[in-house]
């Protein structure tokens, strides 16, 4: 990378994180579009951006804790273009070793000044190169008198989410949580079967230069690395696989469709399990649906990439009932939105941007949804309810309330998995933590209609 360029790659950063974090949206977004506007970058520079970028997110506590020990003015206080600037810096100094000190203070004072805050440059210079002579030093809150506030910050967790999980999992437990939704995650993938073996896909994938690990659970899941973006492989165009966790592929395990069955997916898009329940079996109808039309045309693109036909796409609201189906399901996924606590490495902003009362409303909107689309299960039909967080709020108290007022049995979901998430704490629901298999947290109930 030349020196220009470096400039520039830093200024991309920073825009992406100032829109990020002035305009409060989605991280991902904004990363994909930026990256998708500027083709020209190398796939180094890509990367670089990407790290910058989810690096300086996933640690914005820790970040502004140890500026906030350099800076008389506190982060809270700053311009928010000057405040991105320094946490950028400061993660690179703590982060990166392969960028060296002075460069990352030089760096930082030109993007001051390239963004219009010529005066401000120097307190940047300074605030930077304190830290950097200090960065040995650098103080934390005390583990034993305070271990919410040190994990808080030591993390990056807002306080409320440790002491949920606190409440729920031993310390050493959420530790490890936490360090597991800061970490890189990888591309995994799904392979189509309806279109390619798992084997002959592996292979046409090395064959475009493309690293592939082989899955943990599913003989048709791989993990990929040394790509530049999807489009750009054949493997991807011609629909021989689909991005998606292998936690959330075991779905599709769970549900279980059979030949005739109707399977409604009523919150679907981008259509992960849509689609995957229709591979599984070409012959059953998968109803697909979700709340806007932009959702819907993200579930059509994968359905048309896939050549799947045994799918039909609809705008829907899950709240409203729907006279027609009324009876007619033989399967029901509910994939439900939730806090998303289990995905946090690949969406870091929902740390920043989820709260307690949040979630209260989330788990009303759960069982307004719940109460109407279980009207359309035949008797003895299963629903399958799923999310990616890790409270039992939203999951095993959901599960409960399933039983005691919408008349549900709960059937063993472990029964369709393979023999290592057979584990016994849950009564028969499945629920994955980040750090124990290196996949998304998740959570799976498969429960029948009486
Ligand atoms: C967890 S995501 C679904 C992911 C999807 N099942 C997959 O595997 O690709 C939840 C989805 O619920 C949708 N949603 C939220 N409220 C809804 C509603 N009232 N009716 C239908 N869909 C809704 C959201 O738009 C979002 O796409």
């Amino acid at each position: 990378m030349t020196n220009q360029s470096q400039v520039n790659l830093r200024l991309m950063a920073l825009s992406v994180l100032d829109e990020i974090i002035k305009d409060n949206r989605f991280s991902h977004k904004v990363l994909n579009q930026v990256l998708k506007n500027h083709q020209e970058l190398k796939k180094q520079e890509r990367a670089f951006i990407t790290r910058l970028v989810e690096g300086t997110l996933e640690n914005l506590i820790y970040l502004d804790y140890v500026i906030n020990q350099f800076s008389k003015t506190k982060t809270s206080k700053m311009k928010t273009t000057i405040c991105n600037i320094l946490r950028l810096s400061v993660y690179q100094l703590m982060f990166m070793e392969s960028v060296p000190d002075s460069a990352v203070c030089n760096e930082a004072v030109k993007l001051a000044k390239k963004r219009g805050f010529v005066k401000l440059s120097g307190f940047v210079n300074g605030v930077l190169r304190n830290i950097a002579r200090s960065i040995d030093n650098i103080s934390l809150p005390s583990e034993e008198k305070n271990p919410i506030e040190y994990l808080s910050v030591l993390y990056s967790f807002p306080e409320w989410i440790i002491k949920i999980w606190l409440e729920e999992y031993e310390y050493e437990v959420v530790k490890e949580i936490c360090i597991a939704s800061n970490s890189i995650p990888e591309t995994t993938i799904r392979c189509n079967k309806t279109k390619i073996s798992p084997t002959e896909l592996k292979e046409r994938l090395v064959k475009e230069g493309v690293n592939v690990k082989e899955g943990q659970f599913l003989d048709y899941g791989f993990n990929i690395s040394n790509y530049d973006y999807l489009g750009k492989l054949d493997t991807f165009n011609k629909g021989y696989f689909q991005v998606q966790d292998e936690s959330s592929m075991l779905v599709g395990e769970v549900a279980d469709p059979k030949k005739g069955d109707l399977v409604i997916d009523v919150c679907a898009a981008p259509g992960g399990k849509s689609t995957h329940i229709a591979e599984l079996c070409g012959e059953c109808h998968v109803v697909s649906r979700d709340l806007t039309y932009d959702k819907t045309e993200l579930i059509n693109e994968n359905v048309r990439r896939l050549n799947l036909t045994n799918i039909k796409v609809e705008k829907f609201d899950a709240l409203e009932l729907d006279e027609n189906l009324i009876g007619k399901a033989d399967i029901i996924l509910a994939d439900l939105p939730c806090s998303g606590l289990g995905i946090i490495r690949k969406k870091p902003d929902i740390k920043y941007n989820a709260n307690e009362n949040q979630i209260t409303s989330l788990i009303e909107l759960q069982r307004n949804i719940l109460k109407v689309i279980q009207e359309y299960l035949k008797p003895g039909g299963i629903l399958v309810f799923s999310t990616c967080t890790i409270n039992k709020r939203e999951n095993e108290d959901n599960v409960k309330w399933l039983i005691e007022n919408l008349n549900f049995e709960i059937e063993d979901a472990r029964a369709f998995l393979p023999e290592v998430l057979r584990d016994e704490r849950h009564k028969g629901c499945i629920q994955i933590l980040p750090h124990q298999f290196n996949t998304d947290g998740f959570f799976i109930a498969r429960l029948r209609k009486l």
